[in-house]
C-alpha cells in the first residue's frame, strides 16, 4: 500500500513493504523504553538536537524539496517554501520550549501552586500528504522538545518523504527509538492506539480518518488532537481593488493547488462587488499554466494523485447536476497525470453536495451576500470551522463581522497561510485540539499540579 506514484505522470515509481507485526512492537517497545532517557535529558540538549534538525532541513532543502514534488506534485517552488516553513516550526520550539515549559505560580486559597507540563510518554502521529514535511513538523517539534516519544506513520503516498524525515532525525541526533517512522497499516495504527504504551495520538487529515482514529482513542480513553477538513469562508464587504482582491482570493485558493485545509474554498462577496469578483477570479485562474511541476514555468500543477482527481471531478460533476454554474474549469485537464482545471462555481444551493463539501482542489465556489449579515449565515452554514477571512478596507468593520465567525481562525484581509508563532486549529468537524503557537506544546503535556502550603 505505500507506494511512490509521480502524479504528474501516473508512474509508478517505487513500491515499499507495509511494517510486520514485528516492526510495531519494536516501534512500541523502542518509543517506551526511550521515554525515561529522552524526557530526563536537560531540556537545553533536546533543544539543541531539535535545532540541528531545522539546520538539516535547509541543509537537505533541494534533496527534501524534490522528494515531495515527485510524491504528492507540489510545485518545486512551493515545495521549497514548505521546507522553509519546516525550519522555522523546529527552531521556533527548540528557542522558546523553555520559556513555554516553565512552571506556572497560582496564588491559591491556603498556600500557592505550580502548574508543571511534564511529557507524558510516547505518542502516535498520523500524517497526510499535502504538506507533507510541515504536518510532521507541527506535531513532532514541540513533543521532540518536550520529551514526548514518537511513532510516525504517514500517507500511503509519502513514503520516501517519510523515511527521508527519519533520516534528517537521526542525523540530527534524535536517538533511533525516540522518532520511529512505520510504514503501518491501518489495522497496526488501532493496535498501537489500543496499546497502554502509546498514550496519546495525533491525526491530521480527513473526517473520515479522524473519526475513526477518535473512536478507538476514546475506546482505550487516550488524548487526541485532530486536524481535519475546512470549507474556509473568506467574506469580502468593501475593497478599493476589487480586481486585486479577486487576484490574491485566486492565489490563496490555489496555494498547493488547492490542497490546503485552510484555503479559502468558500468566497462570500457583498452584491456590489460581486460580479467583479467574479471576472476577476476567472481570469486569474485562467491564468495558471499547466505543466511538469519540476518546471519553474509551470503554475498548474497536478493534484496529488489520479484517485484525488477523480474524486474531485466527480464533485464538480455532482455539483453541476445538482444546479451549479461553472464559470472557468469543471474537468480534467487533457494531457496524462493528476491535473484538474481551475474552476470557480457559483450557484451553489445550500442542500447541495458541494454546499456542504471540501473541495480539496482548484475549486472556488462563489457566494452573492444581499448584507453582512446574510455574509456571516452563509459563512457560518457549513459543518467545518477551520480558518476564514474578512476583507475590508475598514479594519473596525472586518473586526466586528469577525466576531461573528464560528471558526478556529479568523484572518483579516489577508486569507489561508500559517506561520509557527500561530496557534493553528478549527471547531466543529474541522477538529480538536491546537497547533502551533505556545499552545501547540500544551496538547500531550501533563499539566502537573505541585501545591505548596503555606508556611
Ligand atoms: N486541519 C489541518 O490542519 C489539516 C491539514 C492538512 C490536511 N487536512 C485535511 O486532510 C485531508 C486530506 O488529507 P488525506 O487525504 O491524506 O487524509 P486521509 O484522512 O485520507 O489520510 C490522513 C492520514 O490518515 C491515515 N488514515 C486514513 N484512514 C485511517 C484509519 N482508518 N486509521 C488510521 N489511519 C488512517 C492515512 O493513511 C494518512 O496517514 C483534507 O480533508 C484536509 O483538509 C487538515
Ligand atoms: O493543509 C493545511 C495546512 C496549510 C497551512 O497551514 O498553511
Amino acid at each position: 500500500m505505500y507506494a511512490t506514484v509521480n502524479p504528474a505522470t501516473g508512474e509508478l515509481v517505487e513500491s515499499f513493504d507495509a511494517a510486520t507485526d514485528a516492526d510495531v512492537e519494536a516501534a512500541l517497545s523502542g518509543v517506551a523504553g526511550s521515554f525515561a532517557a529522552w524526557s530526563g535529558r536537560p531540556l537545553a540538549e533536546r533543544a539543541a538536537i531539535v535545532h540541528r534538525v531545522a539546520d538539516l532541513f535547509e541543509e537537505r532543502a533541494d534533496e527534501l524539496a524534490a522528494i515531495i514534488t515527485l510524491e504528492m506534485g507540489k510545485r518545486l517552488e512551493e515545495s521549497r517554501g514548505e521546507i522553509d516553513i519546516v525550519a522555522a516550526i523546529f527552531r521556533y520550539y527548540a528557542d522558546n520550549g523553555a520559556t513555554f515549559l516553565a512552571d506556572q505560580e497560582l496564588t491559591i486559597e491556603g498556600g500557592r501552586a505550580l502548574v508543571q507540563k511534564r511529557p507524558i510518554g510516547a505518542v502516535l502521529g498520523i500524517m497526510p500528504w499535502n504538506y507533507p514535511y510541515y504536518q510532521v513538523a507541527r506535531f513532532a517539534a514541540p513533543n521532540l522538545v518536550l520529551g514526548n516519544t514518537i511513532v510516525l506513520k504517514h500517507a500511503p503516498s509519502c513514503p520516501r518523504t517519510a523515511l527521508a524525515i527519519a533520516r534528517v532525525m537521526a542525523d540530527a541526533g534524535v536517538p533511533e527509538d525516540v522518532y520511529v517512522n512505520l510504514l503501518a497499516t491501518n489495522e497496526q495504527v488501532a493496535t498501537m492506539i489500543d496499546d497502554p504504551r502509546i498514550q496519546g495520538v495525533s491525526l491530521t487529515g480527513s473526517e473520515r480518518a479522524g473519526a475513526a482514529v477518535a473512536a478507538r482513542a476514546g475506546q482505550n480513553l487516550k488524548k487526541v488532537v485532530l486536524e481535519l477538513g475546512g470549507s474556509d469562508p473568506m467574506i469580502v464587504l468593501d475593497s478599493a481593488d476589487i480586481a486585486a482582491t479577486a487576484r490574491e482570493a485566486a492565489a490563496s485558493r490555489m496555494g498547493n493547488m488547492g490542497q490546503a485545509c485552510n484555503a479559502p474554498k468558500r468566497m462570500i462577496v457583498l452584491a456590489d462587488l460581486y460580479d467583479d469578483f467574479v471576472a476577476g477570479l476567472v481570469a486569474a485562474m485562467g491564468e495558471l499554466v499547466p505543466g511538469d511541476p519540476t518546471d519553474p514555468a509551470t503554475t498548474l500543477a497536478p493534484l496529488s494523485s489520479l484517485a484525488a482527481a477523480d474524486r474531485l471531478v466527480d464533485q464538480l460533476e455532482r455539483a453541476v447536476a445538482q444546479g451549479a454554474t461553472v464559470h472557468t474549469g469543471g474537468g480534467r485537464v487533457d494531457r496524462p497525470g493528476a491535473f484538474v482545471e481551475p474552476t470557480v462555481l457559483t450557484d451553489v444551493a445550500p442542500g447541495t453536495d458541494a454546499y456542504r463539501e471540501e473541495l480539496f482542489g482548484p475549486v472556488a465556489i462563489v457566494f452573492r451576500a444581499g448584507s453582512e449579515e446574510e455574509a456571516v449565515a452563509l459563512a457560518n452554514d457549513t459543518p467545518f470551522g477551520l480558518g476564514s477571512s474578512v476583507f475590508s478596507t475598514d479594519l473596525e468593520r472586518a473586526q466586528r463581522v469577525a466576531d461573528r465567525i464560528d471558526a478556529g481562525m479568523v484572518y483579516l484581509n489577508m486569507a489561508g497561510g500559517s506561520q509557527p508563532d500561530l496557534p493553528f486549529g478549527g471547531t466543529k468537524r474541522s477538529g480538536i485540539g491546537r497547533e502551533l503557537g505556545p499552545v501547540g506544546m500544551d496538547e500531550f503535556a501533563n499539566h502537573r499540579v505541585l501545591r505548596i502550603p503555606a508556611s
